[in-house]
């Protein structure tokens, strides 16, 4: 699994998506998903999480003969027990969850695994990092870390577009608005990050843009009494419970 674009070997479902991402990595089509599992030595499973059971039921014998090959599964709600049950052996697994925000190399993902050798690890965080930031969890922890990181970007869309549609209220442009609401989050996020490796945290960058008597703690004041901060418990909750609902 080196990150040279020559190394990947790509198969799809209808025949269009993996030959476009060959030509643009300079990588190859396979001929199937058999003849890709006998050829990489990882194994990206990157199907929605309903087709993956019957994908890997074209697989799982060749993985089974291939213990030098790790598999990586993007699938949400897919656990580690579940595909090494689809497998019928222990396989080395590797569980990742990344976020759209993948698109523009920002993406918050993660990593748990089974079986898996360090090497393996290492070459699935040097795949992923080419899209962003990886943490390496505990499977536990998974959950939380969806709603998090890989549903929170809806949730930070929908607040984007309720400011600028506030902004809209009070006589800005809707695209002005979404630009000027879009940037401060993208800003009050690069900022919070690069105060957290300081010691700095969120709740004294808040203290910090708050002045006495001003907009701001008005503001602020205002949203919590509308129910800000139990509105977005509330959105992590339901994503968890509804993960734990998909996932059993
Ligand atoms: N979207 C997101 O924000 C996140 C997604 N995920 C996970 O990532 C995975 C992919 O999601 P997403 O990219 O949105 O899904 P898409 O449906 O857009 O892409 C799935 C790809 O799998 C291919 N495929 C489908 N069936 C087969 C098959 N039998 N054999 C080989 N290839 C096949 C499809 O081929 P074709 O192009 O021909 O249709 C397509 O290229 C999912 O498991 C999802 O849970 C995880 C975290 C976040
Ligand atoms: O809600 C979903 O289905 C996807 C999977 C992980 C985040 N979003």
């Amino acid at each position: 699994a080196g990150m040279n674009g020559a190394d990947f070997l790509f198969t799809d479902a209808n025949g269009v998506h993996a030959p476009a991402l060959a030509r643009e990595v300079g990588g190859q089509v396979a001929s199937s998903n058999g003849s890709l599992a006998h050829q990489v030595d990882l194994l990206v499973l990157g199907v929605k999480p309903h087709i993956q059971t019957e994908v890997i039921e074209q697989i799982a014998h060749i993985v089974r003969e291939r213990p030098d090959m790790a598999v990586v599964s993007l699938a949400a709600g897919r656990t580690l027990d579940s595909m090494l049950r689809d497998f019928g052996a222990a396989v080395p697994l590797i569980r990742v969850m990344p976020n759209v925000n993948a698109q523009v190399g920002q993406s918050m993902s993660a990593i748990c695994s089974q079986d898996a050798t360090e090497a393996q690890l290492g070459a699935t965080e040097r795949l992923l990092s080419a899209v962003g930031r990886t943490v390496r969890i505990s499977e536990k922890e998974f959950p939380a870390f969806m709603a998090l990181a890989s549903c929170s970007p809806a949730w930070v869309f929908q607040i984007i577009e309720t400011l600028a549609r506030a902004g809209v209220k009070h006589g800005l442009t809707k695209s002005s608005a979404t630009l000027i609401a879009a940037q401060a989050v993208a800003g009050s996020a690069d900022l919070l990050l690069a105060s957290q490796e300081r010691g700095v945290n969120a709740a004294q960058l808040i203290d910090s843009v708050c002045s006495p008597n001003g907009t701001t703690i008005a503001g602020l004041l205002a949203a919590e009494n509308a129910g800000l901060s139990p509105a977005l418990v509330t959105a992590v909750d339901a994503a968890i419970a509804r993960d734990q609902e998909v996932s059993s």
